[in-house]
């Protein structure tokens, strides 16, 4: 079976497949720490998505509590671990293990792992009030963790311009990712940040890529923004997803999506059997430039920049 597949070049040289079929979070999040319920739908889930045909890219994180079943279902599988793709996340916004060293250590032993292929801090929140590390040393962790060969690669999350540049100044090892919500709604999560990461070659990754599908204005069908998507759609024989999951790649950035249909993990994986023309990708991106940011994460923090949040 032909697999069409895009890998994304990374400041290191080393590649990194364009979309994330899984994210762990969102969907199968467990709020409390105490919450012990184990997800067998999440195992099924990442169980079959491993069955898919090329490199299978997971999304985890120390603070959505699934690393039993990610656990598990990495344990029973059979593709080989270099057609795995696996992202990991220090917790900065919940104290879960005290540095990124002790949080990556930790989640290899949970997960039967040798390294993650990539590993970021999920957030810019750490403190040495909270933590007792500064984000400064936070990143001196993250290239300890590099060099070991622990993290093939190392970033950063929900970073602005100004949480990057503190990590510019002090590094050593750039970081190659930052993953941020991103989407035809969201198109700046932070002030400048989508030409900044260009500009200085942090790959961008994109959480919440579905946004505008996830929460749709109840005049939708009215809408240009979804009747074009649906229209292209229609072209190529693709569903609204597909061509919004595209039109993120085809801006540069790295896809993570999840679902609990599997069919729909299926199309994700899928994606690269079409193209979008420049024309349709700009029109879509117009398109939902002209929408208001809609934001669904971190928004106690970042709604402040939503009148920003919309510009090219
Ligand atoms: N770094 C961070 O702070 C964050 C990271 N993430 C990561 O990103 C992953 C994906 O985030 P999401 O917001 O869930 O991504 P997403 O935008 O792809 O949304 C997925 C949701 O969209 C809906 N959906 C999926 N396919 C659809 C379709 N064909 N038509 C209509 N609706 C559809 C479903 O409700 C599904 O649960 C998370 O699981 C997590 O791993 C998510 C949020 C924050
Ligand atoms: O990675 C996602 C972090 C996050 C922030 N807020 C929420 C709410 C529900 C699930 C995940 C998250």
């Amino acid at each position: 079976m032909t697999v069409n597949q895009e890998f994304f070049t990374l400041n290191n040289g080393k590649k990194m497949p364009a979309v994330a079929i899984i994210g762990t979070g969102t969907r199968w999040f467990k709020q409390e720490e105490t919450d012990k319920t184990f997800n067998n739908d999440l195992v099924e889930q990442i169980s079959k998505g491993l069955t898919l045909p090329g490199i299978v890219h997971i999304d985890a994180a120390e603070i959505y509590r699934t690393y039993p079943e990610v656990g598990k279902a990495l344990r029973e599988n059979k593709k080989p671990r270099d057609e795995i793709f696996i992202t990991d996340k220090y917790s900065t916004s919940l104290k879960i293990t005290e540095n990124p060293i002790v949080g990556l250590e930790t989640s290899l032993k949970k997960l039967d792992l040798e390294y993650v292929d990539l590993y970021l801090l999920h957030s810019p929140f750490i403190t040495v009030e909270k933590y007792g590390i500064s984000l400064e040393q936070a990143w001196k962790d993250m290239e300890t963790l590099y060099k070991q060969c622990k993290a093939k690669n190392i970033g950063v999350s929900n970073f602005a311009i100004e949480d990057l540049e503190r990590i510019l100044k002090v590094c050593e090892i750039k970081p190659q990712v930052n993953q941020i919500e991103f989407n035809a709604f969201l198109q700046n999560q932070t002030p400048g940040i989508f030409k900044f990461c260009q500009s200085h070659d942090i790959r961008l990754e994109a959480y919440s890529p579905l946004s505008p599908l996830q929460k749709k204005p109840d005049n939708y069908e009215s809408d240009p923004f979804y009747i074009y998507v649906a229209d292209i759609a229609k072209k190529y024989g693709k569903t609204d997803a597909q061509i919004l999951l595209r039109w993120v790649t085809k801006r540069g950035v790295v896809a993570v999506t999840t679902s609990s249909k599997f069919s729909r993990v299926q199309d994700a994986q899928n994606l690269f059997t079409f193209d979008l023309t420049q024309e349709e990708v700009d029109r879509i991106t117009e398109l939902g430039l002209a929408h208001p940011a809609q934001r669904l994460y971190w928004n106690d923090v970042y709604d402040k920049y939503n009148s920003e949040s919309q510009k090219q």
